[in-house]
């Protein structure tokens, strides 16, 4: 699913207009009767108290409108303008009147104000502002969302949380609605997912006003969302008489004494992704825990029997997952370096290998093309250095995925992977992940795919989305707490058995197969 800048969004809002030959006020009784419905649906004529926050733009337009269907259903409904500027939008304008029409009378909220009283099982509606944001809030705004955020009420935001901006980091975190529900016009919108701006929304939908499908499907976007119907285009079928040697070679340097987990994580991960054959590359003191614990898996030593040393290998895998528990000590930088001079093959590079190369940014022209670099947050900024919002950090990773020719995959609770000017955002994946070697597993998954002729891309985007999906198959078994690592290889099959799965037919419908 594509995610529209609130640029192209007015765009599309501009075409639909023309092409339908309506006018914008018709576009807003759309968008404020998909609101209604959607509460009507759930409400079902509540007499809860409903307070409709409005700003005097479009947001506010859409919330007064709102507020009318409601009011012709008989919902009892509080209606406040917040009345941040004398620029009313001409909508804004035509929707306050047909409310005055009904003798509906808003409060209008000036900067002098007392705020109201919001009972804690009271409703609130954000419509103070949407997508049109384009600086903080004065400080009495402020003050209302503060009294909004600190009621015990629901919040459910039009569009946006109010207070967010739509292609940018917030400068005033106190000046955002922490909404509990946004209802999402046409496109869910970036700041959803990332990790500073995330946190205000708990759950959202996307309400289609239909706008123009024909711009919405030519238009290309920064940011995609990623679910099951993206990476199903990317799956490659198993071929009836396909062998293992078909299928590629994954092979896995890491390790050190005490860390030899970390290997056996990412090697029975990328069998469990499909990789024909496995070979792991360990310090001597991995070889019997290997051979142990992993019996498909081929094992070769380093000369060393801690640390790797010296990292040569006699055969020609498809792809190489390197970095997992490998420690940074001088010798295995030295290792690591020449490796990266002399290879020419794909690479997903992980955990120390990263700090390696963040401590000698010089080794980063030696990577291979389309290599795959797999950061948590403190490995990234080792990497390219700290960072304002999320938004510099986005794009210092694109700069440079560009200048090195990688991928970048920014782990997290939304996952983004990062290809030159584009990135990836992902959607399974829940808390119970944040444990100990999920990580080295990811790292296993994504050298498991490329080994299979994955394209790097590819590789990354699905790689990631099985793991998420994993885990959040795990977790029904294992609950948040007690998911491990291994329980996420254990449920990869899972994961892919679901890509294939039907969603299930709302009851109504099972019953008409029946009779
Ligand atoms: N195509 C769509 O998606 C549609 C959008 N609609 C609604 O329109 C909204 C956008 O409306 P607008 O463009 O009017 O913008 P907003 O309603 O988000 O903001 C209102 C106006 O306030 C001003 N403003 C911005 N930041 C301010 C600040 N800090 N202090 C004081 N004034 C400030 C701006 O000039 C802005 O136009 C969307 O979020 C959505 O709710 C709907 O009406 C239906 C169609
Ligand atoms: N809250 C979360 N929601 C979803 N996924 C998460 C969450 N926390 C962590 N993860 C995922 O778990 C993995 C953790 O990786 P990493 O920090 O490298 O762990 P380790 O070093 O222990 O292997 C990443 O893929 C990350 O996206
Ligand atoms: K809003």
């Amino acid at each position: 699913m594509k995610l529209y800048s609130a640029k192209q969004i007015y765009k599309a809002d501009q075409i639909s207009i023309k092409k339908e030959e309506i006018g914008s006020n018709e576009l807003m009784e759309r968008a404020a009767l998909q609101l209604f419905n959607w509460m009507h649906l759930r409400m079902q004529g509540a007499p809860v108290k409903i307070h409709l926050f409005c700003g005097i733009g479009n947001n506010g337009g859409d919330g007064i409108a709102l507020a009318r269907h409601l009011v012709d259903h008989g919902y009892n409904v509080e209606v406040y303008v917040v009345n941040y500027s004398e620029k009313r939008s001409k909508d804004f304008l035509i929707n306050l009147d047909r409310l005055k029409d009904r003798k509906v009378w808003p409060h209008f909220m000036n900067s002098d104000d007392e705020l109201p009283q919001i009972g804690g099982e009271d409703i609130i509606v954000d419509g103070i502002f949407g997508i049109g944001l384009n600086r903080t809030p004065d400080e009495w705004v402020v003050k209302i969302i503060q009294h909004l955020n600190n009621s015990k009420a629901f919040i459910l935001s039009i569009d946006i949380p109010s207070g967010l901006f739509t292609d940018q980091g917030p400068d005033n975190f106190q000046a955002i609605i922490k909404s509990n529900y946004v209802l999402s016009f046409q496109t869910p919108k970036l700041v959803f997912f990332l990790p500073e701006t995330g946190t205000f929304i708990e759950q959202w939908e996307v309400l289609d006003i239909g706008l123009d499908p024909e711009y919405l499907r030519v238009t290309e976007t920064d940011y995609e969302l990623i679910g099951k119907n993206e990476v199903l285009t990317m799956y490659k079928p198993r071929e009836k008489y396909g062998h293992k040697g078909t299928y590629g070679h994954s092979l896995i340097i890491g390790g050190s004494y005490g860390k030899i987990g970390s290997v056996c994580l990412s090697s029975r991960a990328a069998l469990h992704a499909g990789s024909g054959l496995v070979t792991s590359f360990v310090p001597k003191i991995g070889y019997s825990i290997l051979q142990t614990s992993l019996p498909e898996v081929m094992v070769l030593t380093d000369t060393d029997e801690n640390e790797l040393t010296d990292i040569k290998f006699n055969l020609e895998p498809s792809v190489i997952g390197v970095g997992v528990g490998i420690g940074t000590s001088e010798v295995t930088i030295k290792a690591l370096s020449s490796f990266l001079k002399s290879n020419k093959l794909p690479l997903v590079i992980d955990a120390d290998a990263l700090n390696i190369l963040s401590k000698n940014k010089a080794l980063l022209k030696d990577l291979s093309e389309d290599s795959i670099l797999t950061p948590h947050p403190k490995e990234l900024e080792r990497l390219i250095g700290n960072w304002k919002d999320d938004f510099e950090k986005l794009a210092k990773v694109k700069e440079f995925s560009k200048k090195y020719k990688c991928i970048v995959v920014i782990k997290g609770a939304h996952t983004i992977i990062v290809h030159g000017e584009k990135g990836y955002v992902n959607t399974t994946g829940n808390p119970g992940m944040a444990t100990a070697g999920s990580g080295d597993v990811l790292t296993g998954i994504i050298t498991g795919l490329r080994a299979q002729g994955y394209p790097a891309l590819d590789a990354a985007i699905f790689g990631v989305y099985l793991h998420g999906r994993s885990g959040d198959i795990a977790v029904e078994s294992t609950g948040f707490q007690s998911l491990t690592a291994s329980h996420l290889i254990a449920n990869l099959a899972g994961a892919f058995i679901d890509l294939f799965k039907m969603p299930e037919p709302p009851e109504v419908e099972k019953e008409n197969q029946q009779n």
